[in-house]
């Protein structure tokens, strides 16, 4: 089957009027259907690099990105991005700010309001819709901003740090509500983050990036165990704690490694 994603010997140049400085380089990758990966490394490694250069916003200066076997030439309604700022409009009411993305790009029907209403109902926000951002705490905020997501049904979800704003308590019910529902409806998704252990809680696959150029050091399979219990649990899992110690000492490596 033809992976959802897959990057060829990705490599980025960023220019600034005073130096060019190699951000990523070498990075090769696929994404299969229905996986859930994490991109971790210490800062500045190119994670927000890898995702920008998926979604479209970014040309890399070599390589080439698929998106379901096709380059990826600009951003597509395929590719759905969901930042740490929820970005939602303040004069506009919960419902007017889940419709944005279909309004965007052409695609409201006289049905779109139904799926929008039965989508905030799964998230718990099924009486919000005529609230405005204003009006919700930080987590419900971040469960629209993933309903605005979902409404143009793409079929990758890019997360770039959703959770990191959030208290944690409200940071693990979203990574449990995230995982269950993107599982649910088929979806791939590629998280960036800088919580290790939210990335082996939610993740198959955990892609572990070092730095000065970005590449990819090594890839991690969680074990079924842990990759099918949700994320709060597979917390509790035999073998969580000596996996996430693992991947911790790779990274120090990694990080001391980095440092020019
Ligand atoms: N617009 C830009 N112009 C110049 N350099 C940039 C630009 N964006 C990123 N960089 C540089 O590219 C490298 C990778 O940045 P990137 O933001 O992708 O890393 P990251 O792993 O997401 O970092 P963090 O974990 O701190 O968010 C860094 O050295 C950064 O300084």
């Amino acid at each position: 089957m033809v992976p959802v994603v897959e990057m060829k010997n990705i490599a980025h140049v960023y220019v600034t009027d005073r130096e060019a400085s190699l951000a990523v380089e070498g990075i090769d990758m696929q994404v299969r259907k229905g996986e859930f990966i994490s991109l971790v490394g210490p800062s500045g490694c190119g994670k927000t690099t890898i995702l920008s250069v998926i979604a479209g916003l970014l040309k890399p200066s070599r390589g080439e990105v698929l998106v379901h076997g096709k380059p990826v030439n600009g951003p597509t309604s395929e590719v759905g991005y969901m930042l740490q700022q929820d970005y939602l409009f303040p004069w506009r009411t919960i419902m007017e700010n889940a419709m944005i993305g279909l309004e965007l790009t052409g695609r409201l029907t006289p049905d779109s309001r139904g799926r929008i209403e039965n989508l905030l109902q799964e998230m718990g926000l099924g009486n919000s819709g005529t609230l405005y951002p204003a009006q919700l705490s930080g987590g419900m905020r971040q469960r629209v901003a993933l309903v605005r997501t979902l409404a143009t049904d793409p079929a990758l979800l890019l997360l770039d740090e959703p959770f990191s704003a959030l208290d944690y308590q409200t940071k693990l019910q979203l990574e449990d509500l995230i995982v269950q529902t993107l599982k649910e409806r088929g979806k791939t998704a590629i998280l960036v983050t800088h919580d290790l252990s939210e990335a082996v809680a939610m993740s198959d696959k955990v892609v572990l990036l070092n730095r000065n150029p970005g590449r990819i050091h090594r890839m991690f399979v969680i074990p079924d165990h842990i990759r099918q219990a949700q994320p709060f649990h597979a917390r509790n899992q035999p073998g969580f704690n000596e996996l996430f110690q693992e991947i911790w000492q790779e990274m120090q490596m990694t990080t001391r490694e980095g440092v020019d």
